[in-house]
């Protein structure tokens, strides 16, 4: 059942910068560049979101316009409605994603209204996107609890995930916001949501808060999920879900897809010098335990 391949969706120049105060697009377009070299085949590299609203991906424009774009990878962006979309094609975006939760309260948190209004505004960004022949990823946050509400029913993600994949988004990513959900939670919440949508079509996007992640993504690849969000050096939060900590350190998913035998195409010591790299630029601590490990051995 577990895959024998793993496609890394990197994320962290989109959900770590976007939350880490000391970043500047000269950084942004830095680590974008650098993590290409790494093998990574995936990497969502802005928002085309409101600026008021998250002004750490002010300039997503800029950053398309700076970057060296290599052969071989996708280079993807958020967009939470068509406005964003219009800029992100203008930018030449390879791929865009769009976000919806699964609870009611954090939606109106992160994109100022419904569940039911979001899945509204994605219907132009979806068929703009069919008419470009742009491949749209759906997102589903609060998968495994949300800073508002707390616990979220299984049965309500795997609603809200049938209703992007039907909508024509290619693949859902469930994130696990706030990091709360434990190995059996997860597990479960994936059950439940394969029973609605392929599990071939299906993501996980999990926040290390709690440090649970790479249990997290363990269960769950017995499953058979094969997609993978993290973020270089564990960058990251969420604006308006206090307290949450970055994603899963990339660093750490390679490093146990190697112990694994799975393959994913990223070379690990490039990988642990970007996220040295970018966590030396913000003056903070290395989030990934293999990223610190790894530059103790060599340094
Ligand atoms: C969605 C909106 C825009 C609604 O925000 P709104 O205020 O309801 O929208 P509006 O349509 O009334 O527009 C208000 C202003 O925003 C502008 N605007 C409107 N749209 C855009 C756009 N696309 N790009 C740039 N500007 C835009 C618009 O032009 C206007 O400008 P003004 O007239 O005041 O100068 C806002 O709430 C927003 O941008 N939110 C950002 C949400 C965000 O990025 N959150 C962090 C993402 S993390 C996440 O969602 C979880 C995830 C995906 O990582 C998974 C996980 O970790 O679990």
């Amino acid at each position: 059942m577990r895959p024998q391949r793993i496609q890394i969706v990197e994320v962290g120049p989109r959900d770590g910068l976007q939350n880490e105060p000391l970043s500047t697009l000269s950084d942004r377009i830095t680590l974008v560049n650098a993590l290409a070299g790494t093998g990574l085949s995936h990497i969502e590299a802005a928002s085309f979101v409101s600026p008021k609203w998250v002004p750490k991906m002010a300039d997503a424009d800029k950053l398309f316009a700076s970057i060296d774009r290599q052969a071989g990878v996708i280079y993807s962006a958020l967009t939470p409605n068509i406005k964003g979309f219009e800029a992100a094609l203008a930018a030449g975006v390879d791929q865009v994603a769009v976000f919806a939760s699964a609870s009611e309260s954090f939606s109106q948190k992160n994109i100022n209204c419904s569940i039911i209004e979001s899945i509204e505004r994605f219907e132009p960004v979806l068929a703009a996107a069919r008419q470009h022949n742009i491949r749209v990823r759906g997102y589903v946050s609060c998968t495994l609890g949300c800073p508002y509400e707390g616990a979220i029913a299984p049965a309500r993600v795997a609603e809200v995930a049938q209703v992007l994949f039907e909508a024509g988004c290619y693949e859902v990513s469930l994130g696990d916001t706030i990091g709360t959900g434990t190995p059996d939670q997860a597990a479960a919440m994936v059950e439940a949501v394969a029973a609605q949508v392929p599990i071939s079509a299906l993501a996980l996007h999990f926040h290390d808060t709690y440090g649970q992640a790479l249990a997290n993504v363990a269960a769950c690849l017995e499953l058979g999920v094969s997609t993978i969000d993290s973020s270089v050096a564990g960058l990251g939060g969420c604006p308006y879900a206090t307290g949450a900590s970055g994603n899963l350190a990339t660093e750490d998913l390679v490093y146990m897809l190697n112990g694994l035998g799975l393959s994913h195409g990223v070379d690990l010591t490039k990988l642990v010098a970007v996220g040295n790299d970018i966590s030396q630029r913000l003056g903070r601590k290395n989030g990934s335990k293999v990223g610190q490990a790894l530059r103790k051995k060599t340094s």
